[in-house]
């Protein structure tokens, strides 16, 4: 399985081909529009979101609610393009008109002067900004909701929420309190955080509107967990094989996450090996498995069959309504950062995004290592190797 977006923030549509999904996976728009409003209606998001009431069109292969093998084709328009026909106009020359709401002064934090000096946008960092901005994501969790429907259909759960605003931190006794992911998924859907009591869920959402009065932006913490994932993605052969590094990266692959890690393993660089290590056990009703799961999941970057616990940390949102100092990139003279429409925080879409993220890597290792032709007979596959592995 592979996918592409493409797609401007303000231009017409936003588009994701996807190839290698099996024939004969039931999917309906429904199913991709559920994630996509999950991703948007998010406590502390700017006035973008209520413009866009983001739905999927699919373009190409699927009929009759059912994928039929060849490339799915998803679309979603921005609603926004509206405002930006002339800004974005991909046929009309530049005129002093259509180039008003040019970017000059970039922001720190945001991809402006980079993508401005490596891509040579020397008269408008707006080209740089249309596609940095992680307006794209929506296509993420577009193909990200296929994938979900695909796992499910395999007997595999993914789920992401917000562990922290800021230094709002949430309860953190899910893993030890919950056993099934849906028992997690009810607790944490709320805020679509962790918000295990709506106390967290206050301090959370105080912490926002004050940071948005103080023309602020703060970050935070997401977590994602994944169950009934086999043992056995993923390989120790190759570096490039091993699927706890493809994960990493496609959670540092979205905008403004900066660290991930497994098994909450920045709290364990305090702790000795013994305290760490999850022990193995075996029975005749599970085959091996784990005293613990301190690993997240994973052990030479293959799955051990437990379950996978990721952490990602999503940055402060750079556009601040407060600048910070920045330079004129046609006078070179020092100014305030530009303002775009912003967000105050996003890590509560953050953590959508970062569950769409793992399902579409998990998605990708078990199309990877079964024939995905056919849903029914990959579905056959992975039963014959579950009981192999449980056999072992
Ligand atoms: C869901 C989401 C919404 C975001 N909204 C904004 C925003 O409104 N304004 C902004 O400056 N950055 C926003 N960002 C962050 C920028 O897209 C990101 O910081 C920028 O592309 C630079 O990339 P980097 O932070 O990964 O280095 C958002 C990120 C996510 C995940
Ligand atoms: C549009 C989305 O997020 C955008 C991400 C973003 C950025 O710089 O990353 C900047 C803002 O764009 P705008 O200035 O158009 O409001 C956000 O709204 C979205 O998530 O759907």
């Amino acid at each position: 399985m592979r996918y592409t977006t493409a797609g401007e923030s303000h231009g017409p549509e936003e588009i994701a081909i996807i190839e290698g999904i099996p024939a004969g996976l039931h999917i309906t728009s429904e199913d991709v529009n559920q994630e996509l409003a999950r991703r948007q209606h998010a406590y502390g998001r700017g006035g973008r979101q209520l413009i866009e009431f983001d739905t999927v069109t699919f373009m190409s292969g699927v009929r009759h609610q059912m994928t039929i093998g060849s490339p799915i084709t998803l679309n979603v328009h921005n609603d926004d393009h509206n405002n930006w026909t002339a800004i974005m106009a991909p046929d009309e020359p530049a005129t002093p008109e259509n180039t008003l709401r040019k970017v000059l002064r970039p922001r720190p934090g945001h991809a402006d002067l980079i993508g401005g000096m490596k891509y040579r946008h020397q008269d408008d960092l707006r080209n740089v900004l249309e596609r940095s901005s992680a307006r794209e994501t929506v296509m993420r969790v577009a193909v990200g909701a296929v994938a979900k429907k695909l796992l499910r259909e395999l007997g595999i759960d993914v789920h992401g929420f917000v562990l922290s605003v800021g230094p709002v931190k949430g309860d953190a006794q899910v893993l030890t309190q919950y056993k099934s992911l849906a028992e997690v998924r009810e607790v944490t859907e709320g805020f679509a955080t962790r918000a295990l009591d709506a106390q967290t869920d206050v301090q959370m959402q105080k912490l926002i509107d004050e940071t948005k009065q103080n023309r602020d932006t703060v970050g935070g913490m997401v977590q994602v967990l994944a169950t009934g994932v086999p043992a056995g993605l993923g390989s120790y052969v190759s570096a490039d094989t091993k699927l706890d590094a493809k994960i990493a990266r496609a959670i540092v692959g979205i905008n403004a996450f900066k660290a991930v890690d497994f098994g909450e393993a920045f709290d364990h660089v305090q702790l000795f090996g013994s305290q760490v290590m999850d022990e193995i056990l075996w029975n005749e009703e599970q085959g091996f498995y784990r005293a613990s799961d301190n690993m997240g999941g994973f052990e030479g970057g293959m799955t051990t069959g437990e379950m996978i616990v990721v952490r990602g940390v999503v940055k402060p949102i750079p556009t601040l309504y407060q600048p910070m100092r920045s330079v004129d990139i046609d006078t070179h003279t020092e100014h305030r950062a530009s303002i775009e429409r912003s967000d105050t925080t996003a890590v509560t879409a953050a953590a959508v995004i970062a569950e769409h993220m793992v399902a579409i890597e998990l998605a990708k290792a078990i199309l990877d290592k079964f024939d995905t032709d056919n849903l029914e007979r990959l579905q056959e596959q992975l039963a014959a190797y579950r009981t192999e592995i449980k056999n072992f």
